[in-house]
């Protein structure tokens, strides 16, 4: 048996399928990023492997040990298992450090101030132990709610979508802290968002839900290259459907520009990016329009271009 495994878990809220037949198994200290769309069962999940959500069928299991859930347990979740959400309880009338040092209220008081100054080191947050919530910023308070959920030193991480009250650079930022923490650490821990990039800024290992259920597992390079679905194609660019074909798509960067061609079109639009050029491009027959880079920005507003394409690359979906 795996470290940690969710077992056939459905849950349902009232007629509304939120989860159907979900498994997973991880290893000891392996990370995991759950990337799902809004509504697509992502909190359920979370709550239901902390035992803090009655599932309708199916097991979890830490260490061997099942999880139980309300409806089996007095008070629910477990200190070895905690879920950090955006909506992060801090006690606004203590500091920083008095917030980290809560949940080790019943620990030997020694133990208790040494965790903490560790966490505070840890988490870069030694400058604002004696700050209150309201005089940090929303990532040094996030900082603080993980110290916090840190400090009684859980085996299991259930980060759900915590970082999405801060901007891209930020959150971008405190992944990479996390993620260098958590390794040092050893946790396991469990990532859930809707955005690709945020999840594989924490690992490469990735589960993509849709409507409950696991729609594909994999690395990136699998999940962008062998896609199980349209979902999953769109969450590494647009896809672009050929025309008069049955259900084949090409990705913009697979789309090669010429001046003759099968396929004609006229740019409609042209954004400058890093690496190239993104053109919209309205097809002659038809009028759809395609996403294609153009990495040599040669073409212009207007311009009639060509388009062609490896056969490999046509994605089935
Ligand atoms: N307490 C509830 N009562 C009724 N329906 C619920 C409840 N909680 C969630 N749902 C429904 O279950 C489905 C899954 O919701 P869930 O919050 O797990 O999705 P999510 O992927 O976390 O969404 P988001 O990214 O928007 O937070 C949705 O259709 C939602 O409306």
């Amino acid at each position: 048996m795996s470290y940690f495994s969710v077992r056939q878990v459905s849950k349902s809220y009232d007629t509304r399928l939120a989860l159907s037949d979900f498994s997973l198994e991880l290893e000891k200290g392996s990370f995991l990023s759950i990337v799902g769309a809004s509504g697509s069962g992502k909190s359920t999940l979370l709550r239901i492997m902390a035992g803090l959500e009655v599932q309708d069928a199916g097991e979890v299991f830490l260490d061997g040990e099942m999880i139980l859930n309300p409806k089996h347990k007095l008070v629910s979740g477990y200190d070895e298992i905690k879920l950090i959400h955006q909506d992060y309880h801090l006690f606004p009338n203590s500091t920083v450090e008095e917030n980290i040092a809560r949940p080790l209220l019943q620990y030997d008081k020694k133990y208790a101030k040494q965790r903490v100054e560790e966490l505070l080191g840890l988490l870069g947050l030694k400058e604002f132990r004696n700050r209150y919530p309201r005089q940090l910023s929303g990532g040094q308070q996030q900082k603080v709610a993980i110290a916090k959920a840190l400090s009684v030193e859980p085996e299991l991480l259930l980060l759900d979508e915590p970082f999405s009250s801060l901007d891209t650079i930020q959150t971008h930022q405190l992944i990479s802290e996390l993620k260098s923490l958590f390794e040092e650490l050893g946790t396991t821990v469990v990532f859930v968002t809707h955005d690709l990039d945020d999840a594989l800024r924490l690992t490469d290992n990735l589960l993509i839900l849709q409507k409950g259920k696991t729609v594909q597992v994999g690395n990136s390079k699998e999940l962008c290259e062998k896609p199980k679905s349209r979902y999953v194609a769109r969450l590494f660019s647009p896809i672009n459907l050929i025309p008069d074909r049955f259900n084949s798509y090409l990705r913009p960067s697979d789309v090669k520009l010429r001046s003759k061609g099968t396929l004609m079109g006229h740019v409609l639009d042209s954004r400058y990016l890093v690496h190239y050029n993104s053109l919209q491009i309205r097809l002659k027959n038809g009028g759809e329009i395609w996403e294609v880079d153009d990495p040599l920005r040669k073409y212009k507003i207007g311009d009639r271009v060509y388009l062609t394409w490896d056969e490999e690359k046509v994605m089935l979906l």
